[in-house]
């Protein structure tokens, strides 16, 4: 099945879903470099690109290119979620142990849960890729909005700012044979957002096979 494509939006406008299944997904690039021009940004394209191979139901974007300042970052997740509704947000860059990189804390100071699964299966799959991974802080955090799952959530998730890191966490790692050695994070998204009241979301089981029980997988 193939679905409209919109262009991303930079609106802090709410959107509304153009179908049940539409996945309304904020991506933020955090990086004083990419967000002062000393170079160009390739978060949020290798975001993108991941997400449209992965996904096989339809998906809105919305950007934002920011430095690392925890309250601009809060500020930034929390109107993504609020305002615009997003049931996703991935953030890039900012998890390192400089004094600059705050994504963690400026995640944390935003999420009602916290959801340590995402981080520690993301730092799993880096550690065999760079011995490196241990320095990233990164986090996952679910925020409510109002009182019921009506009201809906958002899930977001720090990945690390290294662009090849997105693909390496989001997707896992397979051996020669394409067998999967590490699985990716993005197994676990699609249940974890159905759970929180948002789109039934599917991928392409190619990329990334996601995971759900067998009672809550809708019929065909
Ligand atoms: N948004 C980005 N676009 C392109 N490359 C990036 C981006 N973010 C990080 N990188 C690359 O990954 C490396 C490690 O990322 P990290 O987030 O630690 O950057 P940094 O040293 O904190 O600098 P900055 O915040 O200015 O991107 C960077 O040195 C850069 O080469
Ligand atoms: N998959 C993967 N994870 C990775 C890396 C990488 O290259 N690939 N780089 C590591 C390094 S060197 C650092 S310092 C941390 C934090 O990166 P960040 O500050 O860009 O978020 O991510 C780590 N995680």
């Amino acid at each position: 099945m193939s679905f409209p494509q919109h262009e991303p939006s930079a609106s802090t406008a709410r959107i509304e879903r153009s179908h049940p299944d539409e996945l309304i997904c904020g991506l933020v690039s955090i990086s004083d470099r990419a967000s002062g021009g000393v170079y160009e940004d390739q978060g949020i394209p290798a975001l993108k690109t991941w997400l449209q191979g992965a996904l096989t139901t339809p998906v809105r974007f919305v950007e934002r290119l920011i430095p690392d300042e925890a309250p601009g970052i809060s500020a930034t997740l929390t109107e993504l979620a609020d305002t615009v509704g997003c049931d996703l947000i991935l953030t890039t860059g900012g998890t390192g142990p400089s004094r600059r990189d705050v994504t963690p804390e400026a995640t944390l100071a935003v999420g009602t849960k916290e959801m340590p699964g995402f981080g520690e299966q993301m730092r799993q799959i880096s550690l065999r890729f760079v011995p490196t991974a241990i320095l990233s802080r990164q986090v996952a955090v679910i925020r409510e909005r109002g009182t019921t799952d009506a009201d809906g959530a958002t899930l977001i998730i720090n990945l690390p700012g290294q662009p090849k890191a997105i693909r390496e966490t989001l997707e896992g790692l397979r051996d020669a044979d394409q067998a999967l050695v590490a699985a990716g994070i993005f197994a676990a998204v699609p249940y974890c957002i159905q759970l929180t009241g948002g789109p039934y979301i599917e991928t392409d089981p190619a990329v990334c096979k996601a995971f759900r029980p067998k009672t809550a997988v809708r019929p065909a």
